[in-house]
């Protein structure tokens, strides 16, 4: 609700916002320059009456001076018989120049008050001020729960992107354009007459005069009295009008003062109205305090910013509502998802995990943390899937569900699994997926796996979680979200090498060059500066989307950045929509697609053996960290194929890298050749010395199907147990990688 309060009149009165907010911000500049033009005596150095009578000596028809809320003097006469206004020196009462509103800051403020467009105009600039208010108040309160108190208002803002400007920006702006907003609400409520205008509240003319002969303005007392920096106004009685008088307007009231007597007739002191009026104005325009227009002009021009990246953030919301659409009734289900969500990104991963569940066979519910049922009667799982908002608190959708918990019954069948969502720069990362956690187990419910935490949406993190559930689970589960893709880059095909298609296993090798478009002369020009191309190693991803297909595809690079191609490995699937686009490519073809990186499927530094395991396509990245052994560290792999005769991939590259000592020794196995064998068994072969290198410190990386992995995985346990290791204990110490698929 507060969001909407603050985004809704946002995106209605942008447009409105950008003119008044510029606008304003030249006019914060007129009190600056008035003032730095003008001559200003010291308090107390000269009267009214001085003033009056210096003006006078030089300009002997004068009939008003004004002095404006910037200390510049304007005396009006009628010099030549023609009237006409000079700025004069106070001090000396001469003429400085002739007195010229500037036409430009007459449109700029025209512009700035009624849009050019007359009093519906000025009803659409007040309401816009009001609109203004109304933002200023729910975005203080927005950025307040954002950094978690009043007492964080000053602390460094955690967060990237659109997010955190927005939200730098606010804090340093916020109040001066409250203050803008809330003078510039009440000018426009006093024009249209809701609120009382103080200037009605002028004093009625004295009854009675002296009507004696004038004396010289400088001997009257009532002026004598006034400092001239109290000065707002003095108007000069009619020439020989003996029964007329001076009118005298100041800081403090306004008043009649006999020409004869001096005589101060009648004071009507500011009324508390007049003296609100007086520093609203000052506070809107700047006038008489011209520091604070020129920070009220700074705050302004933050404006055109904070609507950009607030529309940005609006629209970043709005393309994340991916609610599931088709989800079964919550008595129904056998698998429960929960999400708790503030910007809807989440929602994203949960359609994802949802749509692969119903693939495996599942009936999922799918629902907001908040919409937690008493029970549910038939499920056997739940997955919450939450992010953490304000200082570790829960998202809005999702702030009873710890409430709830007293009155959920769950059943003793029912295990669960927490995906915390958040950023590694709050302090207080992922808190409240912690804290769900922490409540489940207390409730006596099962966990199926420990709660893993998403750092800003990885994507690969989650395809991770989504092997492991798939294993704790025993279904299978690709999950591939990725919220925010990386802009893509062009790539050509510009060399292939196909294998395996005489054992019904087309593979290919397919190499890219990234394509300097010269349509995008200026992306081009920009980018070149930097990098074409974000670097990349093998093991990172690259990401297509397939011609109708609606996510993209990724698959593990075999190459680096600086071997000067990017290489994949593909293996044409039956039905697989991309891996058949890739296939179907000729040279020189065009694709665009981008590089998510992957460091934790990489072999670890140092000069410890590294063992690598694969099959079929799996082999990609393995070439690749082979292909980057300049230094020579002892690298194994066992690798299965079909038919060496038919898709031995990598044959000739392998035989090179034995040669020239980046790879120690080659071992494959082929299930589809005479003697038939899987890489496990030629894993098993070689139990004996895997064993000492991992004894010595090696470590294994597997790339290839997850059933290859699965099988893999449980040989390496045998092979491990002897040492007192399991596979478990190997992938806690960053030893056992795997990357599959
Ligand atoms: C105002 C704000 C406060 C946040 N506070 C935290 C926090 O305390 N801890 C954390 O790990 N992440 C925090 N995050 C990051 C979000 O949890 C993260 O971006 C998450 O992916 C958002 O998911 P959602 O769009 O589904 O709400 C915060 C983000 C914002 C914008």
């Amino acid at each position: 609700m507060l969001r909407k309060l603050h985004g809704l009149p946002g995106l209605l009165a942008t447009l409105f916002f950008l003119v008044l907010t510029t606008s304003g911000a030249v006019l914060s500049i007129v009190p600056s320059l008035e003032r730095s033009a003008a001559i200003i005596p010291a308090a107390g150095e000269l009267s009214v009456a001085q003033l009056a009578e210096r003006v006078l000596t030089n300009f002997p028809t004068t009939e008003q001076i004004t002095r404006t809320a910037s200390g510049e003097i304007i005396v009006y006469h009628n010099g030549d018989n023609q009237p006409s206004a000079v700025l004069v020196n106070p001090i000396q009462g001469t003429y400085l120049a002739p007195y010229q509103p500037s036409t430009w800051a007459r449109w700029v403020k025209n512009l700035h008050r009624s849009f050019l467009l007359g009093d519906s105009g000025r009803a659409l600039a007040g309401i816009s001020a009001v609109l203004m208010v109304l933002i200023c108040l729910s975005g203080i309160t927005l950025l307040v729960q954002r950094l978690g108190g009043w007492s964080a208002l000053l602390r460094p803002i955690a967060g990237s992107g659109s997010q955190r400007v927005h939200a730098e920006l606010a804090r340093f702006t916020v109040v001066a354009l409250l203050i803008s907003a809330l003078t510039g609400s009440y000018m426009s409520s006093v024009h249209f007459g809701i609120l009382p205008d103080a200037a009605n509240n002028e004093p009625s003319f004295p009854e009675q005069v002296s009507g004696g002969t004038p004396v010289p303005v400088g001997t009257l007392t009532a002026l004598q009295n006034v400092d001239s920096l109290q000065l707002k106004e003095l108007v000069f009685p009619y020439l020989n009008d003996v029964k007329d008088f001076y009118s005298l307007t100041t800081t403090q009231g306004a008043g009649y003062i006999d020409q004869a007597s001096g005589e101060l007739l009648q004071f009507t002191p500011s009324s508390g109205n007049k003296q609100l009026q007086h520093w609203i104005t000052v506070l809107h325009t700047g006038k008489g305090l011209w520091w604070f227009g020129l920070l009220l002009g700074f705050a302004s021009l933050g404006v055109p910013a904070l609507c950009m990246t607030g529309i940005k953030i609006w629209w970043q919301r709005r393309s994340n509502t991916l609610k599931p659409t088709v989800s079964a009734k919550s008595e129904q289900a056998d698998t429960i998802i929960l999400v708790g969500s503030e910007g809807n990104s989440t929602w994203g991963f949960a359609q994802n995990l949802q749509q692969q569940l119903v693939q495996a066979g599942k009936t999922v519910h799918c629902a907001a943390m908040n919409e937690l049922a008493s029970d549910y009667p038939k499920a056997t799982t739940l997955f919450i899937l939450t992010s953490t908002y304000g200082d570790g608190g829960a998202p809005s959708n999702a702030n009873k569900f710890l409430a709830q918990l007293d009155l959920f019954n769950p059943k003793p069948q029912l295990h669960y699994a927490v995906l915390g969502f958040g950023d590694q720069q709050f302090p207080k990362f992922c808190q409240f997926g912690l804290d769900v956690d922490q409540a489940l187990s207390q409730k006596g419910l099962q966990r199926i796996l420990p709660i893993t935490r998403i750092n800003r949406c990885s994507a690969t993190e989650f395809r991770h979680w989504g092997e492991d559930i798939s294993k704790h689970l025993n279904i299978a589960l690709t999950l591939n979200h990725n919220p925010a893709p990386a802009a893509t880059t062009t790539f050509q095909l510009i060399d292939r090498i196909d294998y395996g298609v005489a054992v019904n296993a087309p593979t290919s090798i397919l190499r890219f060059k990234p394509v300097q478009s010269s349509k995008k002369l200026w992306h081009t020009l920009r980018l070149k500066k930097r990098q074409p191309v974000p670097s990349f190693a093998p093991g990172d991803l690259f990401g297509i989307t397939p011609p109708q297909g609606h996510s993209p595809r990724l698959y593990s690079l075999a190459s680096s950045s600086n071997d000067g191609v990017l290489e994949i490995c593909v293996r044409k699937q039956p039905q697989g929509l991309c891996s058949n686009f890739l296939h179907n490519l000729h040279i020189g073809d065009q694709i665009d697609g981008f590089i998510q990186h992957n460091p934790s499927f990489r072999p670890a530094r140092g000069t410890q053996p590294i063992i690598l395991v694969g099959a079929g396509a799996g082999i990609g990245p393995l070439a690749g960290f082979i292909r980057q052994n300049v230094a020579h560290n002892p690298m194994y792999l066992y690798w299965g194929g079909r038919n060496p005769e038919s898709d031995f991939l990598y044959e000739p590259e392998l035989n090179n890298y034995l040669k020239d000592e980046r790879l120690c020794a080659l071992n494959t196995a082929f299930s589809r050749a005479t003697e038939k064998a899987y890489v496990q068994d030629a894993i098993q072969a070689d139990a004996q010395d895997l064993r000492q290198l991992i004894a010595k410190g090696a470590q294994v990386l597997v790339c290839g199907s997850r059933d290859m992995a699965n099988g893999v995985s449980q040989v390496f346990d045998n092979i491990v147990q002897p040492l007192h290791l399991s596979v478990a204990h190997l992938k806690a110490q960053g030893r056992y990688l795997e990357d599959v698929y």
